[in-house]
């Protein structure tokens, strides 16, 4: 369903005018099937984000392709109301002007849906996020991060999209929230039968939720393994990465 293809991605490094480029992703391939929750983890600085910012489109390869249904994700219109996003930065997330309401209906809107269908679809969607009704007029200030997190995620899935991508999305959340953040996201996508891409410094969070993990180093694939299998990786890299992911 998602395939990226031989990506490649530098950035120009020491500002406007050097024409020094640092490679920040090397000849990455990977699918993410249907229904799939595929975790991509790696040391700060691999360049995870980088990879969910073109599988998004917010930025473009400079080799390689990114297809969604065998469509470049170049093209918006491939993208729009079938791929969405959740970052870890919630409150920079949300718009502070814009009532909860707002922020749900602002995708559907995008998608030109009616007015009396996007209406009707907020209450179920906060339903759906473990909130009620009352939240419709509250602002994000006025919101925990765990609520303001759940409102990101209603707006995520409030175009039933085919596939998310989640990046650190329940990184800044305190443990008990993440949990329940995490048991969430597995019943909505059980609920839409949507693909997660789910990027994370996490491997509790990763085993719990996906169903493949690929091991990220330098911006290249390391090793893809399934998460059942996590304890058995092969390179040694992995297995020190996993050694020092684990917290306990
Ligand atoms: N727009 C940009 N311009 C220049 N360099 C960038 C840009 N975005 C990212 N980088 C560099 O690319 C590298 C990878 O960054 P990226 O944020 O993708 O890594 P990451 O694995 O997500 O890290 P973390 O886990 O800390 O978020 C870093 O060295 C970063 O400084």
């Amino acid at each position: 369903m998602l395939k990226v293809d031989g990506v490649g991605k530098s950035y120009n490094q020491g500002g406007l005018f050097s024409k020094q480029q640092q490679q920040i992703l090397s000849n990455v391939t990977f699918e993410c099937k249907q229904g799939e929750c595929l975790g991509i983890i790696g040391e700060s600085g691999s360049g995870k984000s980088t990879l969910g910012r073109l599988i998004l489109g917010i930025e473009r390869p400079d080799r390689g392709v990114i297809q969604f249904e065998g469509r470049s994700v170049s093209d918006r219109r491939v993208r729009i109301g079938n791929i969405s996003a959740v970052f870890q930065n919630y409150t920079s997330s949300m718009n502070p002007f814009l009532t909860v309401e707002d922020a749900i209906m602002e995708p559907m809107q995008a998608l030109k849906k009616s007015e009396q269908d996007i209406a009707g679809k907020v209450d179920l969607l906060l339903t759906q996020v473990g909130l009620d009704s009352t939240y419709r007029s509250k602002y994000p200030h006025e919101l925990s991060g765990g609520e303001a997190q759940r409102v990101c995620i209603a707006r995520a899935i409030s175009t039933a999209p085919r596939c998310i991508v989640f990046d650190e999305a329940i990184s800044s959340l305190d443990v008990s929230v993440q949990i329940q953040v995490l048991q969430l996201l597995k019943e909505l996508k059980d609920i839409y039968k949507m693909s997660y891409v789910f990027i994370t410094h996490d491997i509790q969070a990763a085993a719990y939720i996906c169903d493949r993990v690929i091991i990220f180093r330098a911006g290249q694939i390391e090793e893809v393994i399934p998460t059942e299998q996590l304890k058995d990786v092969q390179s040694d890299y992995a297995k020190k990465l996993l050694k020092h992911l684990i917290t306990f």
